[in-house]
C-alpha cells in the first residue's frame, strides 16, 4: 500500500518536474560547452598539456580531477621530471604547475595585478559569501591589517601568551578523550582529525577572539563548526558555474548557521572595545591580549574600523588557522604512530629543554623541529602552493605563455619527492633536518620548521609567506608536549585509510581514530 503511494507519488512528480528536469539538462550541457571552448580558447601555450580538456570523454574526466587531482599532478610530474613546468586542465581552467627555479622565482614575485593571490582564493574560498561579506581590495588593498596582527604583534606576544595556550591546548586535550570511547586495558579511541580540529581551536579562539568569548563554550564550538562549513560550502559551490554561487554558498552557510552565531558573539565586543578606545584608553594590550584588539590597532581609517570589516578580519584569521593547523597536527600524530621509535627520544628532548629553560621550553626542540617539517614535506595539506590567478597574460623564463583566467602554482606535493631536493625522498627521516652537532645547533641559526625557502614551500612564496607560521609551530610544539609527555599513544587499526583526496586537497578522514592511554604518573608532566 505505501509502497503503491511512493511509486504514483514518484511518477506524478517525475511527469510534473519532467519539463524543468530537461530544461536543467539542456542547460548544463550548453554551460559546459561554453565553458569548455573557453578554457580552450585561453590554453596556454610554449608548455607540456597532460590532456586536452574539450573531447566529450573529457568531460566525464572532469571527475578524474575532483577525485585524483593531486595523483594526476603526481604522475605527470613522475613523466616529466623535476624542473619541469606542465599545464593540467581542471574544471574551469588550465593549471600550469611549475618546479622550474626560474618559473618559481617569477610566480612567487610576480605583482598582484598580473598574477593574483586575491583571484585564486576567491575562486577557491568564495569568501564574500563564506567570511561574512569579505573582499579583498580596499580598505586593506595590501592585506597589511592581518598581515600585522599576525606576523607582529601576536608573534610578539607568544612567550607570555604560553601559559595561556598550554591551559587550552590541555582543556582541549582532555575534554575530548573524555567523550572518546573506552576499549578497555585503559585505551580511549578518539577520531584523529576531529580530535586536532577540537583541540587547535580550543587555542585559536582564545587567542583571536580573547577571553570574554574565546572561552565561551557555545563560541568555540560555532568557531569549529564554521571552519567545517567553509570547507564544504567552497568546495561544493567550486563544481557549479559561478553564477549558482550566490546561492549554493549562502545556503549551506546558513545550514548550520555557526558563521551568523560567530558574528553575533564578535559584533559586540568589537564595539565594545572601539568605545574603550575613544576614551582615550589606546594600549589596552596588557588587559586584552588577542586579535580582536590588535585589529582595532592595526586598522586606522574609518571603512578599516567598521565594526563588519573588523569581524570579517576575524572571522577570515579563524579559518586561517584553523583548517591547515588541524591537518598538520593530524598527519603528524600518524607519523609518531607509523614510527614510535622517535617518541623515546622525542620525549627525553622534551625534558631537558623544559629543565634547562622553563621561560622559553620550546626553544631546544631540534629533533621535534626536524620530525615536523619532515611530516610537513611529506604531507602538504595541498598538492599545490602559491596559487597565482593570471590577470594579464604572462610569459614564464622556460617560454611558457599563460593568458588570462588560467591559473599557475607551485606542485610542492611532487617537488617533495625530487630526490636532488630531499635524497631517498619517500623515505620518512624524522632526523633529516636536523643540524648534526650539539655545538652547531647552539651557536648557529639552525633550520627550523617556520624557516621559507624556494625548496621548502610548505608556507608559501618566500617574499610573502604565512605571516601566522610562528603562532602554528608554536601552538603545535605546545600540544605535542602535552601529549607525548602524558600519552602513550597508537593507530586503533595499522591499515586504515587515512586521508582522501577532493580537486588537489588531501583531506584527513574524520573516521580513522587513535587510541590514548595515560601514561605511568611518574613519567608525566
Ligand atoms: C600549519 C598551518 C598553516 C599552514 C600550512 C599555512 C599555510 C599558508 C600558506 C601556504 C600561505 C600563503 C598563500 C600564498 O601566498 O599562496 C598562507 C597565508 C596566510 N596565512 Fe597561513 N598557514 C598556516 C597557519 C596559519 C595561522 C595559524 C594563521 C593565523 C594565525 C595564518 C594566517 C595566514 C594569513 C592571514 C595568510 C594570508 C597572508 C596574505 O594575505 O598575504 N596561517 N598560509
Amino acid at each position: 500500500m505505501l509502497g503503491q503511494l511512493i511509486k504514483e507519488s514518484a511518477s506524478a512528480a517525475l511527469q510534473y518536474y519532467s519539463h524543468s528536469i530537461l530544461i536543467a539538462g539542456v542547460l548544463a550541457v550548453l554551460w559546459k560547452a561554453f565553458s569548455n571552448f573557453q578554457i580552450y580558447h585561453s590554453r596556454p601555450r610554449g608548455v607540456r598539456i597532460i590532456a586536452e580538456p574539450y573531447s566529450v570523454r573529457r568531460w566525464f574526466k572532469d571527475f578524474d580531477f575532483i577525485l585524483k587531482g593531486s595523483t594526476q599532478i603526481l604522475n605527470a610530474y613522475g613523466k616529466l621530471g623535476a624542473g619541469s613546468t606542465f599545464a593540467i586542465p581542471s574544471m574551469a581552467e588550465y593549471q600550469v604547475l611549475t618546479s622550474n627555479p626560474s618559473d618559481i622565482e617569477a610566480l612567487c614575485n610576480g605583482p598582484e595585478d598580473q598574477l593574483s593571490f586575491h583571484e585564486a582564493m576567491t575562486d577557491r574560498l568564495k569568501h564574500y559569501y563564506t567570511i561574512y561579506k569579505f573582499q579583498y581590495g580596499d580598505p586593506d588593498p595590501n592585506d597589511s591589517i592581518p598581515r600585522r596582527v599576525v606576523k607582529v604583534l601576536l608573534r610578539m606576544q607568544l612567550p607570555t601568551l604560553r601559559p595561556i595556550i598550554e591551559e587550552k591546548v590541555k582543556h582541549g586535550f582532555e575534554a575530548q578523550l573524555a567523550k572518546g570511547k573506552d576499549v578497555g586495558d585503559g585505551w580511549t579511541a578518539l577520531s584523529t582529525f576531529l580530535l586536532s580540529k577540537a583541540v587547535v581551536e580550543e587555542s585559536n579562539a582564545r587567542i583571536i577572539l580573547g577571553k570574554t568569548i574565546g572561552n565561551q563554550r557555545e563560541c568555540v564550538d560555532a568557531a569549529l563548526r564554521y571552519v567545517g562549513d567553509v570547507v564544504v560550502a567552497a568546495e561544493i559551490a567550486r563544481q557549479f558555474p559561478t553564477f549558482l554561487t550566490p546561492i549554493i554558498a549562502p545556503t549551506i552557510m546558513r545550514w548550520s548557521g555557526a558563521m551568523s552565531k560567530l558574528v553575533k558573539f564578535i559584533s559586540p565586543v568589537v564595539e565594545e572595545r572601539k568605545k574603550l578606545q575613544a576614551k582615550g584608553l589606546a594600549d589596552m594590550s596588557g588587559e586584552h591580549r588577542d586579535c580582536i584588539q590588535w585589529t582595532l590597532e592595526a586598522s586606522k581609517t574609518p571603512a578599516q574600523r567598521a565594526t563588519p570589516r573588523v569581524v570579517a578580519v576575524l572571522i577570515g584569521l579563524l579559518l586561517a588557522s584553523s583548517h591547515q593547523m588541524s591537518m598538520t597536527l593530524t598527519y603528524v600524530l600518524y607519523s609518531l604512530c607509523q614510527h614510535p621509535e622517535y617518541i623515546p627520544e622525542l620525549r627525553s628532548e622534551m625534558e631537558a629543554s623544559l629543565n634547562a629553560d622553563p621561560d622559553d621550553p620550546f626553544k631546544r626542540l631540534y629533533l621535534l623541529e626536524s620530525f615536523l617539517m619532515e611530516v610537513a614535506r611529506l604531507n602538504p595539506p595541498d598538492a599545490l602552493v602559491v596559487q597565482r590567478k593570471v590577470k594579464k597574460t604572462v610569459k614564464l623564463p622556460s617560454g611558457a605563455v599563460i593568458p588570462p583566467n588560467n591559473l599557475i602554482a607551485v606542485p610542492q606535493q611532487a617537488m617533495a619527492r625530487n630526490p636532488a631536493l630531499f635524497p631517498e625522498p619517500d623515505t620518512f627521516d624524522g632526523r633529516r633536518f636536523l643540524p648534526e652537532n650539539e655545538h652547531i645547533r647552539a651557536t648557529q641559526a639552525v633550520t627550523k620548521l617556520t624557516d621559507v625557502k624556494y625548496s621548502y614551500m610548505y608556507w608559501g612564496p618566500p617574499r610573502k609567506p604565512c605571516p601566522g607560521r610562528w603562532y602554528a609551530s608554536y601552538t603545535l610544539k605546545a600540544v605535542l608536549v602535552h601529549i607525548l609527555m602524558n600519552y602513550d599513544f597508537k593507530q586503533e587499526n595499522e591499515k586504515a585509510r587515512k586521508y582522501f583526496l577532493w580537486t588537489t586537497a588531501i583531506l584527513p578522514l574524520p573516521t580513522t581514530r587513535i587510541l590514548f592511554r595515560k601514561r605511568d604518573a611518574s613519567n608525566m608532566v
